[in-house]
């Protein structure tokens, strides 16, 4: 359970308010217009940028102030945020040691986690010698290797075709069911939100809204919602 208590975020004359609770294992799109705020409150639940005022709770402990790395949380980035220089199994270890000094219980997860993805043969290859799916398929890699439960993804598969785009939110969705995480994911899409949204988020005047049912509001949208679907 994560709980948002009369939170506001601030970004230079830029300011958020948010009060909700999310319930782990469910999937949340956040949606709204560009410059909302979508991004902002991501990298705040994340602690990416500081809470301003109010409180972030998960499951009752306040987490406010905790550093991102003690969150629980695992945050997933368009780019990918992997690393040129080093192979995919290599990457994938970063999730578990920043140092990569790996023991032989790292080495059966990283293993086990690029076999989910089905990278397995790839282990020994560097990014750039993948494909954009593939090196999707890395990132989530690393994100299973870490096993938190709350996954963050700031549209990740923007840059991808739709077909691939599709696959790659199957898998995700897939992965959050077989872990028991909890997704919160910015989204432009209206189809990517039907795929696998449970709840919407709805981020607009300053505010992100309390989800609320994907297909409920998503067919029968409230005035501000409605404006921003067109
Ligand atoms: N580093 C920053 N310093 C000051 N203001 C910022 C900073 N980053 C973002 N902002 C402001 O915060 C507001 C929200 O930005 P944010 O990126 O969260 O919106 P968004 O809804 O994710 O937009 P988009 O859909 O275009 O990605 C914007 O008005 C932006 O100008």
């Amino acid at each position: 359970m994560l709980t948002l208590k009369e939170m506001r975020i601030v970004r230079g004359d830029f300011s958020l308010a948010a009060d909700m609770t999310l319930a782990q294992g469910r999937t949340y799109a956040v949606i709204g217009p560009s410059g909302s705020g979508k991004s902002t409150l991501l990298a705040a639940i994340c602690g990416f940028v500081p809470v301003a005022a109010g409180r972030l709770l998960r499951d009752g402990v306040d987490i406010t102030e905790q550093h991102p790395g003690q969150r629980g949380m695992t945050m997933l980035f368009q780019d990918n945020n992997l690393f040129p220089h080093l192979t995919v199994r290599q990457n994938v270890g970063l999730g578990l040691r920043p140092d990569l000094r790996l023991k032989a219980a790292d080495q059966e997860k990283i293993d086990a986690a690029l076999a989910r993805v089905g990278l397995s043969d790839h282990a020994a290859k560097r990014p750039g010698a993948l494909s954009g799916g593939q090196q999707s398929r890395v990132a989530l890699a690393r994100v299973l290797v870490q096993a938190r439960p709350w996954v963050l993804l700031d549209e990740p598969f923007a840059a991808l075709g739709p077909a691939l785009r599709v696959e790659m939110l199957d898998l995700v969705q897939d992965l959050a069911q077989e872990t028991g995480a909890g997704l919160i994911m910015v989204t432009h899409a209206p189809d990517d939100v039907r795929r696998i949204a449970d709840e919407v988020i709805f981020v607009e005047g300053g505010r992100a809204h309390a989800p609320g049912p994907a297909a409920e509001l998503l067919d029968n949208p409230p005035p501000a919602l409605r404006a921003y679907l067109g």
